[in-house]
């Protein structure tokens, strides 16, 4: 039985407790960001360094699938968020009474506060028709996208920054304003800038829109619903 005494796992991760514990930090302090963005714009070696942990995610057949458009002009982040606004209107109309009210009452973007804005795409063609670990499941390359996107949502919190994904478009519109050809897909408009302050839970947690999940609730044992 292998010992798992502090010394040993240290030894055996090459991680100290510090650093492990560091990690977990990122993680569980991460958080979504809409309205807490600084105007002060982000270094360029910072950026570089978000986009380096990004680059350096998992995917599948490590066909890299993802492009990431930097956008600092304002008056092309002004342009999406006018496409954000069509949609999240639409999106209001899809709750009902007070769910709707509580909807528009919430933040849900930060696309002008945020000095700069990262749009992540996923091109399927990366690697050629057939890809390793693609071959029964298309959506694969857009998960290892996501992957990216997380180590860049870590690794932003480490640096002090905030990053806050905005979904709530017609990805038509996105292509349209920032000119993606039709073959590639938008994965995520992120919001990214420094941030002095970030709320200790999820936002929608806090303004009561819905709580984290008891995750014994959600972990299974051996099988679908075998959590006994
Ligand atoms: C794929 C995807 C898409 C979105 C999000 C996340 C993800 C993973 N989130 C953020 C989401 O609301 C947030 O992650 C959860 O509420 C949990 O909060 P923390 O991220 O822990 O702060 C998000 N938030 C928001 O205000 N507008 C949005 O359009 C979206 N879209």
């Amino acid at each position: 039985m292998r010992p798992f005494d502090e010394d040993a796992l240290s030894a055996a991760s090459g991680f100290s407790l510090a650093e492990r514990e560091a990690v977990y930090h990122a993680i569980m302090t991460r958080r979504d960001v809409r309205s807490q963005f600084l105007p002060d714009p982000l270094p360029d070696d910072l950026v570089r360094r978000l986009l380096t942990a990004a680059h350096h995610a998992p995917s599948v057949g490590f066909m890299q699938p993802w492009n990431f458009i930097l956008v600092k002009s304002a008056t092309v982040r002004a342009r999406v968020r006018d496409a954000f606004a069509r949609a999240n209107e639409e999106a209001a109309l899809m709750f009902e009474g007070e769910r709707r009210r509580a909807y528009r009452s919430l933040k849900l973007e930060g696309i002008v506060e945020a000095p700069l804005g990262i749009c992540v795409t996923c091109d399927p063609t990366r690697s050629g028709s057939v890809v390793l670990g693609r071959t029964h499941n298309p959506r694969m390359d857009s998960y290892s996208t996501v992957c990216a996107i997380q180590n860049l949502w870590l690794a932003a919190r480490a640096e002090g920054v905030g990053i806050g994904w905005v979904s709530i478009f017609h990805e038509g519109d996105l292509k349209s304003i920032l000119g993606i050809p039709q073959h590639i897909e938008v994965v995520a408009w992120l919001c990214a800038g420094f941030v002095d302050r970030l709320y200790d839970e999820p936002e929608l947690s806090v303004k009561g829109w819905r709580q984290r999940l008891p995750l014994d609730e959600l972990v299974f044992h051996d099988g679908w619903g075998l959590n006994t």
